[in-house]
């Protein structure tokens, strides 16, 4: 498993060793000693969750505060997505800001998103699964979203010619000035 740094330091892209043979592939999507060897980080995921979103849906962009703060390890099982990972830390030299990378089932990459981050995404593809392992267990009352249009975050979404499809919850989201960060 490959790390790649990503502008903001904290947030990690992974790729794995994928073994291609006659018959198709193989690769370890998750391996606690190999997660442990490439990032430094020795983390007990406790929930898997999975989505399917048809082209043109974002959701997001979503956080649990404490004590419910979630890390979570996304990849895109089906099609792809762009994916956007924002640091919410007051404290941190890159509060506000954002990076984005695309995860697909083709390039089989994977994002470590820390505790203190929101997470969302847009699918590009006719239809995109994500899955993704989280720290913490769904807690709702710690459950938050930002919203994904902030102009103060002035995220690049990928304009697929459509106005996003987004759930009633992150339309009326918070921007970022409204929004509970963590300390
Ligand atoms: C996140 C979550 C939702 N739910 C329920 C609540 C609701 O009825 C339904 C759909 O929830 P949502 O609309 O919040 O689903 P969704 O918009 O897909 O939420 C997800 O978005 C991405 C970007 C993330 O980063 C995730 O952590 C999560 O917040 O599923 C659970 O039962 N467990 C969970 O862990």
């Amino acid at each position: 498993m490959r790390a790649m740094a990503l502008e903001i330091p904290e947030v990690i892209l992974l790729e794995p060793v994928v073994h291609g043979d006659a018959r198709g592939y193989f690769f370890e999507a998750y391996n606690r000693r190999a997660f442990l060897a490439a990032t430094g980080l020795d983390v007990d995921f406790v929930q898997d969750n999975e989505s399917r979103s048809r082209r043109g849906v974002l959701r997001g962009l979503h956080y649990q505060l404490p004590p419910h703060a979630q890390g979570k390890l996304v990849r895109c099982i089906e099609g792809a997505v762009f994916d956007v990972v924002v640091d919410l830390r007051r404290s941190s030299p890159t509060f506000g800001r954002w990076v984005a990378t695309e995860l697909s089932d083709e390039n089989k990459r994977q994002l470590w998103i820390p505790p203190g981050f929101a997470h969302g995404f847009l699918a590009l593809s006719e239809y995109a699964r994500l899955f993704y392992k989280t720290t913490d267990y769904y807690a709702p009352q710690c459950d938050r979203s930002l919203r994904y249009d902030d102009p103060t975050l002035a995220i690049a979404w990928p304009d697929l010619g459509m106005e996003p499809l987004v759930s009633d919850k992150d339309r009326s989201a918070p921007w970022l000035y409204a929004a509970e960060c963590f300390s």
